[in-house]
């Protein structure tokens, strides 16, 4: 029985790439920073001390780190023993968003130019505006501005509940982002506008609109709820996830996975909120899986309620509980089972601001049927599609080299 189990840590970088100075991003470090931050008791709050992570490290992960900047990550072993094959990627797609780096992963780099709203005021073009205001019957917006989704709650929260009107706000990324309280505005009526924004968005080819969710009586508690949605534009060719499905295998999605392919190559999808309940979920979903199955997991929370947030010891915290879960998955593989570790970009808790940093990925392949050791650097994230395909016995992808 042959299975792949993708974990993919949203944003879990380690270390610049050659092009970050293009992007701002130039000595950004997602990973290597938390350890250092650890490492110096900079990250002490709700965990304590050096970054704990024996069981990533026996993945190969700081030796991965190692390899991409040059030095060993912070207060990790260096001379722990590594038991799977362990490298790193850089990214040949234009952006460094999520639907890029998912899409590359799987054998489909985005090589156009993505559209973005720059501005960071009035972002927003105003025919944009005017007709969601008229075909969603809305009484206005807030927001037409770049923005943390978080800060723009405390900052417009209030008003949108009093006021009925959406926020609409954007970032870095090629999204279009609409924040709505569940309640007052209703979660279906946020779903509806956010799938006419998507319509409305076809000529300005923006990557994805996100709902964005919350709950809360004010601003001292509102908070953002486990129905966000990313409606994402179409993968422009087939993916590793297409051709799997097309040959009669299984593609189990597990959190946001189907979102950001637009539903396509997904044949079983299943949600939770969380790391934990997105944990249990994967295990499950293991425990069912057949022959020729991808079980294909996204830790969103890496990225949106850390790497965005700038919150070090929170991603720290989150990566110290994830490498406890690890043993479990290891206990329940079968021989013919590949576990995957990777990341679709970087998003550095210490850099500037609230976006995304351009860095490599962490590609960690471990199973009975990968050769252990340093694979160095990927020319492409589609080394690890490629890979996965040659493993499956599937029709080639048109990126990527396999190492398997
Ligand atoms: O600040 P929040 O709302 O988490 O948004 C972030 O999440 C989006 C998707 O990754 C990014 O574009 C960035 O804007
Ligand atoms: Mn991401
Ligand atoms: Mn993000």
């Amino acid at each position: 029985m042959k299975r792949t189990i993708i974990l993919m840590l949203d944003s879990l970088g380690i270390g610049a790439s050659a092009d970050a100075d293009k992007f701002g991003d130039v000595g950004s470090n997602t990973f290597g920073h938390i350890a250092q931050w650890c490492a110096e008791g900079k990250a002490d709050i709700g965990r304590e001390g050096p970054l704990h992570i024996p069981n990533l490290t026996k993945l190969g992960l700081a030796h991965a780190c190692a390899d991409s900047v040059g030095s060993f990550p912070a207060g990790l072993d260096e001379n722990a023993e590594v038991i799977g094959a362990y490298g790193y990627a850089q990214e040949l797609s234009t952006g460094k968003d999520t639907p890029s780096g998912h899409w590359e992963i799987a054998g489909v780099p985005v090589l156009f130019d993505w559209g973005y709203f720059a501005d960071l005021e009035n972002s927003f073009p105003q025919e944009l505006l005017d007709q969601l205001v008229e075909q969603a019957d809305l009484p206005g917006y807030l927001g037409n501005c770049h923005s943390s989704g978080t800060e723009i709650l405390d900052l417009m929260g209030e008003e949108h509940m009093a006021s009925g009107k959406p926020i609409f706000y954007t970032s870095a990324d090629s999204v279009f982002q609409i924040a709505c309280h569940e309640e007052s505005f209703g979660l279906e009526r946020l779903l509806k506008l956010c799938e006419l924004a998507r319509e409305l968005l076809e000529p300005y080819n923006i990557g994805r609109v996100i709902a964005r969710p919350f709950i809360g009586n004010d601003k001292s508690d509102f908070a953002r709820t486990g129905n966000r949605r990313d409606y994402s534009l179409l993968p422009p060719a087939p993916t590793l996830l297409d051709r799997m499905a097309e040959s009669g295998g299984e593609v189990v999605s597990v959190g946001k996975i189907a979102d950001i392919y637009a539903q396509q190559g997904i044949t079983k999808k299943v949600k939770a909120t969380g790391l934990e309940a997105l944990f249990d979920l994967t295990l499950e979903q293991v425990k069912q899986a057949g022959d020729q199955t991808i079980v294909f997991t996204n830790f969103v929370d890496f990225d949106s309620s850390w790497g965005h947030r700038r919150d070090v010891a929170g991603y720290a915290k989150g990566l110290e509980y994830f490498d406890t879960r690890l043993p479990e998955l290891l206990a329940i593989l079968d021989e013919g089972d590949v576990v995957v570790l990777t990341a679709d970009h970087g998003c550095d808790p210490t850099a500037p601001g609230t976006d995304h940093t351009r860095e490599h990925i962490p590609v960690l392949f471990y199973g009975h049927n990968v050769p252990k050791g340093p694979l160095g650097l990927r020319d492409t994230f589609a080394d690890i599609g490629q890979s996965i395909a040659a493993y499956h016995g599937l029709p080639k992808l048109e990126y990527g080299t396999s190492f398997l």
